[in-house]
């Protein structure tokens, strides 16, 4: 599903009313009704005090006419109309002229206004500023939305929580609507996926308001977010007559004295994932117990016990996943910049392996094309320099993915795949996954989709979404706390069937 700026989503909206012949009004009606249709069908006409706070522009214009429906089905509304600009919509005024009709008179808050009564109990639909936020709310205002966030009262937001813009961090991280669901109109918006941005809604949902599919998909836009309809048409079918040589030797190469754990794990990762054969390289001291803990695997062994001293593979194999529990010591390192100057197979870096390259960037010539690349933020860190928000950091990760010719999957509650100037969002996984070895299972899961024959960007974007959804899965029977990277793969294979299932026919709905 694509992800689309404002001015997109402005232009999609007025290609929308020309070709479908319709005004903008009615655009604002299918928004209201979309919304009432949400809430009637949860409350059922519940006795619930519903408070609407609605600014001046469309997205108070929305909430005005949310409110005439509410009203004319019995709901117990107050409206409250959020006097911040003499600069009303067009759609505001028409609809506030409505409700005027069938008498229902608001409630003007301006600067000096007492602010309302807020119970507990109450419902509050947050229609107070939408996308088109483009500076810092007026201190009165922003003295609202703090009165709205320490009412616990539930709060609605329509199509983004008020005070969030949405193509940057808000300008007072305090004076942001904290919503507890999100109804947001057709795409779903970027700040919802991001660390600093996401963390002002609790659940979002989009509501489909008919713009044009025309314009949605003729659009080219940065950023994607990927469900089960993107990765569904990746997804490589096994056949009759194969065998496991048709899906690819991967070699997993990492590991340390007291870390060929994490060896184990990338490589039973990337065995579950389906690839053909799968050899470990470690250090000699990892022999026994890797061949002990995955029988499956091939073991080769450096010279040296207890650290990687000399990658040495006498054949080239398909792909190869590197760096996991290595460590970074000048021997390690000298064998890594060895390995990268003759190795030709396509490449998965993690951990060590990005923090070998950050302390070496002259090494990232040798990477072959569309290596993929798997940071956590402090690895990403590393190899970009300081970000200053989460938009620099995804702008400074394009940047360096387009330079060194490479994608980059920013790790995190929503995985974000960076390739070149292009950005796609992940949407499963859950805070249990954040456990020793989550990321190790990862880069084995990618490494074993390269290997099976999907392209690195693929790879990279169906094996985060797979291993999401693994530890979803994993979640419903140990719980956040007690899942493990080793359940994760245990639901690999849970994942695939899940994602073979029928396509998706729900609305996309999201925890973040
Ligand atoms: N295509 C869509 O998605 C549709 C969007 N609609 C609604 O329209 C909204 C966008 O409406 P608008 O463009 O009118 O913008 P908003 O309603 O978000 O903001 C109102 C206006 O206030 C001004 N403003 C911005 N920041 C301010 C600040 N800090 N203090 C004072 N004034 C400020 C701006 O001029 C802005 O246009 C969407 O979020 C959505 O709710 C719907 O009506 C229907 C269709
Ligand atoms: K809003």
């Amino acid at each position: 599903m694509k992800i689309l700026t404002a001015k997109q989503i402005y232009e999609a909206d007025k290609f929308t009313i020309k070709k479908q012949g319709i005004r903008s009004d009615e655009l604002m009606e299918r928004a209201a009704i979309g919304i009432f249709d949400w809430i009637h069908s949860r409350l059922q006409g519940a006795n619930v005090n519903i408070q609407l706070f609605c600014g001046i522009g469309n997205n108070g214009g929305d909430g005005i006419a949310l409110a005439r429906h509410l009203k004319e089905n019995d709901y117990s509304i107050q409206v409250h109309v959020v006097n911040y600009s003499e600069k009303r919509s067009k759609d505001f005024l028409l609809n506030l002229e409505r409700l005027k009709d069938r008498k229902i008179w608001p409630n003007f808050i301006k600067e000096k206004s007492a602010l309302p009564n807020i119970s507990p109990d109450d419902i509050v639909v947050d229609a107070i500023f939408g996308i088109g936020l483009n500076r810092a709310p007026h201190f009165w205002v922003s003295k609202l939305i703090e009165h709205i966030n320490v009412s616990s009262a539930f709060v609605l937001s329509v199509d983004i929580p008020s005070g969030l813009p949405c193509h940057r961090i808000p300008w007072d991280t305090e004076n942001v609507i904290r919503a507890n669901y999100v109804l947001s109109f057709q795409v779903p918006k970027l700040v919802f996926f991001l660390p600093e941005t996401g963390i002002y809604q609790n659940q979002w949902e989009i509501l489909d308001i008919g713009l044009d599919p025309e314009y949605l998909d003729a659009t080219a836009t940065d950023y994607e977010l990927i469900g089960k309809n993107e990765v569904l048409p990746m997804y490589k079918q096994r056949t009759k007559f194969s065998h496991k040589g048709t899906y690819g030797h991967a070699v997993i190469i990492g590991g340390g004295y007291g870390k060929i754990g994490a060896v184990q794990l990338a490589s039973n990762a990337c065995l579950s994932t389906g690839c053909g054969l799968v050899s470990a390289f470690v250090p000699e001291c990892g022999y026994h117990s890797l061949q002990t803990a995955v029988p499956e695997i091939m073991v080769l062994t450096d010279d040296d016990d207890e650290n990687i001293s000399a990658i040495d593979l006498s054949f080239t194999p398909n792909v190869i996943g590197v760096g996991m529990g290595m460590g970074t010591k000048e021997i390690t390192q000298k064998a890594f910049e060895f390995f990268l100057r003759k190795n030709t197979a396509p490449l998965v870096i993690d951990a060590d392996g990005l923090n070998i390259l950050a302390k070496q960037p002259s090494l990232l010539k040798y990477l072959p094309k569309n290596s993929v690349l798997t940071p956590h933020p402090k690895e990403l860190e590393r190899l970009i320099g300081e970000w200053s928000d989460d938009f620099d950091k995804l702008e400074k990760a394009k940047i360096f993915s387009t330079e060194n010719d490479c994608i980059i999957v920013i790790k995190g509650a929503h995985s974000i795949i960076i390739h070149k100037d292009k950005g796609f969002v992940n949407t499963t996984g859950n805070p249990g996954m954040a456990t020793a070895g989550s990321g190790d299972v990862l880069t084995g899961m990618i490494t074993g989709l390269i290997a099976q024959g999907y392209t690195p960007l693929n790879a990279a974007i169906f094996g985060v979404y797979l291993h999401g959804l693994a530890g979803d899965i994993g979640v419903t029977s140990k719980g956040y706390e007690s899942l493990k990277a080793s359940g994760i793969i245990e639901n690999i294979g849970k994942a695939y069937i899940e994602i073979l299932k029928s396509p998706e026919d729900v609305p996309i709905r999201k925890e973040t």
